[in-house]
């Protein structure tokens, strides 16, 4: 299935008509630069062209009150006059005679998209629009928003197409006010926004934008608030976000759909948010909940004023709702100080209303509790003060950053190495053909792995992988013989153990990530950290061996969702960035108990490491789960993880400890101001 796209150069006929320096940044050009840039790369072109439509008074009712509609209705037929007396009521925005028709096309194009991803048109799908909407609320307009397109569109979802569960991220640097009151008191929809907050002193400057608004009565825990007191942050602050806080309670939430108030004020350059998160962050940011939903997403524009910024990153997002894979994400470095308390905060407030965060920030004793308020405190002090002299630096320097590299583009293949009498799935590609291996690597494969050293077939299969991870790291262009751009594949092997003690000679070159799902030894080199080996099964294993081996034990097994999830986004998420692989070994164990959803989901996760080389390891007894890893390795969106819905006592208590302890060698595991220094 494909990604809509929707746009439409009237929403560029409206702008400013007068002198107001807090509007002037909100120009039209925002929205065409954006689909140029679209067009340019041949990005729209590989899209479903959806077209918008006014939305109706009845859908815009169903958030705003019908006073504030009669008034914006009243505006195309003002006088400039009239009009400026009309914007006098509101803060940060402004009206033109034609901004209520474009208000009506923004609202509607997110209804069109909705439509377009719950029928099933498409899988998902992206809408440029203005003016935007997360400020707006039910009787005002607020900046630079009129009617609230995102809030619309959750309700409509809700009424029209049955969704239960809405999820709706909110990745633009201001706080989307107007979305929390709309919801705060909702359970049905779950509301996650990130935002310049700097305690208070960042527009719209509410108290109620802080960590600690977590919804109303029914609608407790249902709002994520993550401010940013600081500014500057970047790639890895928002990754951990995402790991340690928004994906484990998405996940246990389980949404029919997810809306993105996909604002990109949050990128570097941009005069509002002045972060220092780069364009391609915002593939990443997709991709990471590309997997929820079953893969029904709607991002809808809001902010982003740094006109390169906000075209490279509406390319990057596009692209990866395409399905293309990932850049890879260089030099992360830990989160920052202001970062961590944040996620402190945040984990700590909403870990009463989610049990996949129920052992998040435990302390040891309430002194160390204390210690930390107090640590904070003086942290804040110190903050105002640099606050003050950075401020003039700052608006001086020009940010600069790097054109987003060029990303892999289709045709790239999954591709299968099985034994003959295997069938090869639909959609991947049978690797037959396998390169003269020189004798002495035939030896060394016989004698490290055959049992029978005359099993020809053996060697045959291994010397296919052998050709499978050449294919994978050379994989720039497509290969002569074959004509294949190798994305990933899967490979049905005799003996796993033997196998991935195979790849250990190949890895020379660059680090690969593997991860183990079941209990069998294994045996890797991975002191010289050319492999990191992160091992989930169910076995209490003893201490892990150096900072390259991580055995993670679920007391209950693979086979417990809820401490999966709980690995993979409070562990594996986090090392895999900071690691940052060239090739992702993935390697099921015989009966490791792991359910197809939860095998799927992994998949789906994986790929966003090492530009999407994921190479799948499975016995051939074990063939039964071909089916859903060639449908994850084709990119096709995992089942939404049902199981979360209820969640069992976990212990997550041990997967806590186990983060607390490996984040000395692994910054991306902290979520807490290190009490030490
Ligand atoms: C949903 O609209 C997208 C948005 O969140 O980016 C709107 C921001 C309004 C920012 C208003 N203050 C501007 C002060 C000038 N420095
Ligand atoms: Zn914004």
């Amino acid at each position: 299935m494909g990604t809509a796209l929707i746009y439409d150069e009237e929403m560029t006929k409206y702008k400013l008509l007068w002198v107001d320096p807090a509007c002037k940044i909100e120009v039209p050009e925002r929205l065409s630069v954006s689909y140029e840039a679209l067009v340019r790369t041949g990005l729209s072109d590989r899209c479903v062209s959806v077209p918008p439509r006014e939305a109706s008074d009845a859908e815009i009712l169903l958030v705003h009150s019908e006073e504030y509609l009669e008034g914006v209705k009243k505006t195309p037929h003002m006088t400039l006059e009239d009009l400026k007396e009309f914007t006098l009521q509101y803060g940060d925005v402004y009206f033109h005679p034609n901004i209520y028709h474009c208000a009506k096309l923004a609202a509607g194009s997110a209804l069109q998209l909705v439509d377009s991803v719950m029928t099933g048109k498409v899988r998902n799908g992206m809408a440029l629009v203005r003016p935007p909407g997360h400020h707006s609320m039910r009787s005002a307009a607020s900046g630079f928003c009129v009617f609230n397109n995102v809030a619309i569109a959750a309700r409509y979802a809700k009424q029209k197409h049955g969704a239960e569960r809405v999820l709706i991220v909110d990745w633009d640097i201001h706080h989307g006010q107007g979305v929390q009151y709309c919801f705060e008191d909702d359970p049905s929809v779950l509301y996650f926004s990130w935002h310049r907050y700097e305690r208070q002193k960042f527009w719209p400057n509410l108290r109620e934008s802080d960590y600690d608004s977590v919804g109303k009565g029914s609608g407790a825990g249902f709002n994520v608030n993550v401010p940013w007191n600081e500014v500057g942050m970047e790639n890895s602050d928002y990754l951990s976000v995402f790991c340690h806080v928004l994906l484990p309670v998405a996940y246990e939430f389980c949404p029919d759909l997810v809306l993105v108030c996909a604002g990109f004020d949050s990128a570097i350059g941009d005069p509002e948010g002045e972060m220092c998160a780069t364009p391609d962050i915002f593939a990443h940011l997709t991709h990471l909940l590309m997997n929820l939903a079953g893969g029904k997403l709607c991002a809808v524009l809001e902010g982003g004023y740094n006109l390169t910024s906000l075209a490279q990153s509406v390319c990057q997002t596009v692209q990866t709702l395409l399905g293309d894979p990932l850049p890879q994400l260089a030099n992360l470095r830990s989160p920052c100080e202001s970062a961590l308390e944040s996620l402190q905060c945040v984990r700590s407030v909403q870990r009463r209303y989610w049990s996949i965060l129920k052992h998040a920030g435990k302390t040891a004793t309430d002194s160390a509790t204390t210690d930390v308020s107090t640590k904070l405190i003086k942290l804040a002090k110190a903050e105002e003060e640099k606050a003050e002299t950075a401020e003039d630096e700052r608006s001086q320097e020009e940010k600069v950053w790097p054109e987003p590299a060029e990303r892999l583009r289709p045709p790239v293949c999954s591709v299968s190495v099985l034994p003959d009498d295997a069938a090869c799935p639909d959609g991947l590609k049978r690797l037959v053909s396998s390169k003269d291996l020189g004798p002495l690597l035939v030896s060394r494969i016989r004698n490290r792995s055959m049992e029978d050293a005359g099993d020809a077939d053996g060697v045959a299969t291994f010397s296919r992988l052998y050709t499978l991870i050449e294919k994978m790291r050379t994989n720039e262009v497509p290969s002569p013989s074959t004509g294949l751009l190798c994305g990933n594949g899967v490979a049905l092997v005799p003996d796993v153990a033997a196998a991935v003690d195979l790849n250990c000679f190949h890895s020379s070159s660059f680090r690969v990530l593997v991860v183990c799902v079941g209990k069998e030894e294994l045996n890797y080199a991975t002191a010289d950290g050319k492999m990191l080996v992160v091992q989930i099964s169910g076995e209490d294993k003893e201490e892990q061996k150096g900072k390259y081996y991580i055995p993670v034990c679920l007391k209950k097994g693979c086979g417990d969702t809820v401490g999966f999830i709980q690995a993979v986004f409070g562990l594996l998420l986090p090392l895999g960035y900071e690691y940052d692989p060239g090739l992702v070994l993935l390697v099921r164990m015989p009966g490791s108990g792991v359910g197809d959803c939860m095998w799927q989901q992994l998949i789906g996760l994986l790929k966003g490491f090492a530009k999407g080389h994921t190479l799948v390891l499975m016995q051939t007894n074990d063939g039964a789960c071909m089916g859903p890893t060639a449908s994850a390795l084709l990119g096709h969106p995992a089942p939404p993880l049902q199981e979360l819905l209820t969640p069992l006592p976990d212990d997550g208590g041990a997967l806590e400890r186990m983060r607390e302890r490996l984040q000395a060698d692994w910054k991306m595991l902290q979520t807490t101001v290190s009490s030490g220094n």
